[in-house]
């Protein structure tokens, strides 16, 4: 098997949409089949599609094992967006139930700190799985935990945790960093200093205010986007119009 990162840069070639199926269902035989819809659907204007806890807590492994297999079946990777971040033990085991029960890629927090952040790439990559690290959030108050001044520990000058968590992300062997389309201006920034060695994905797009073209421009391989396509009244016209941007960027 390829690793993730050439596995979701194979299926980008039609689309480098991300459907984050955050579907709020409480029957679970509905989570189920409207996932499944969603991905013959959308598939076609889709590179991956991410779960969340929306379908993680309800769902049992039987159920997730279907859902990704179909999502394979479509040419679709599958991402874990968990936003791990614990001891190492729990890290591991975490990892271990993910990828049997089928998902290419997890993301998470590097507050773990860059000892436990190694082990988990490395763990990843040695199943040909992927690592996706939180480097900047979307939503408005992210500014105020992203943004935090701290003492970088190997240089002892000062710096925003943003940068610290970027400099981590690419120095350990992430496979991509989560940075939102809400922050263009740091999309950018992240993009020069990354110089190729990762990808960025941004979600933040549409409902929460972010703009995609922008984004794109900006230096973002992929879009991850929920409702703007979910509670479109034409999700496969949304998914389609994201696809065109990705395609042209
Ligand atoms: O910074 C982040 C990290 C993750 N997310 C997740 O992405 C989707 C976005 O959904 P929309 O409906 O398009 O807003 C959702 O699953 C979030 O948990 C994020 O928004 N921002």
């Amino acid at each position: 098997m390829s690793s993730f990162r050439k596995r979701i840069k194979d299926s980008s070639s039609k689309s480098s949409v991300i459907l984050a199926n955050d579907l709020d269902s409480v029957n679970l035989e509905l989570l189920e089949k409207h996932t499944l819809k969603n991905i013959k659907m959308l598939g076609n204007y889709l590179c991956a599609i991410k779960f969340n806890f929306h379908l993680l807590l309800p769902l049992g492994e039987k159920s997730i094992k279907k859902i990704n297999k179909a999502a394979h079946d479509s040419g679709l990777q599958t991402i874990a967006d968990i936003k791990l971040n614990d001891i190492g033990n729990t890290n591991m085991v975490t990892l271990q139930r993910l990828w049997h029960s089928g998902f290419d890629a997890v993301i998470a927090n590097p507050i773990m700190g860059p000892e436990n952040l190694s082990q988990l790439v490395k763990n990843a990559h040695d199943d040909d799985r992927g690592v996706i690290t939180l480097v900047h959030m979307s939503h408005p108050g992210a500014k105020l935990g992203y943004g935090l001044r701290v003492q970088d520990p190997t240089s002892g000058k000062m710096s925003n945790i943003h940068d610290l968590f970027l400099k981590w992300s690419y120095s350990l062997h992430v496979d991509g960093i989560v940075v939102g389309a809400t922050v263009p201006k740091l999309i950018e920034l992240s993009h020069k200093k990354v110089k190729g060695r990762l990808d960025i994905y941004s979600p933040g797009v549409g409902t929460q205010g972010g703009d995609p073209k922008d984004a794109l421009d900006a230096g973002s391989k992929y879009l991850i986007v929920g409702r703007t396509i979910l509670n479109s009244k034409n999700p496969q016209l949304e998914a389609k119009k994201l696809q065109e941007l990705t395609l042209r960027s």
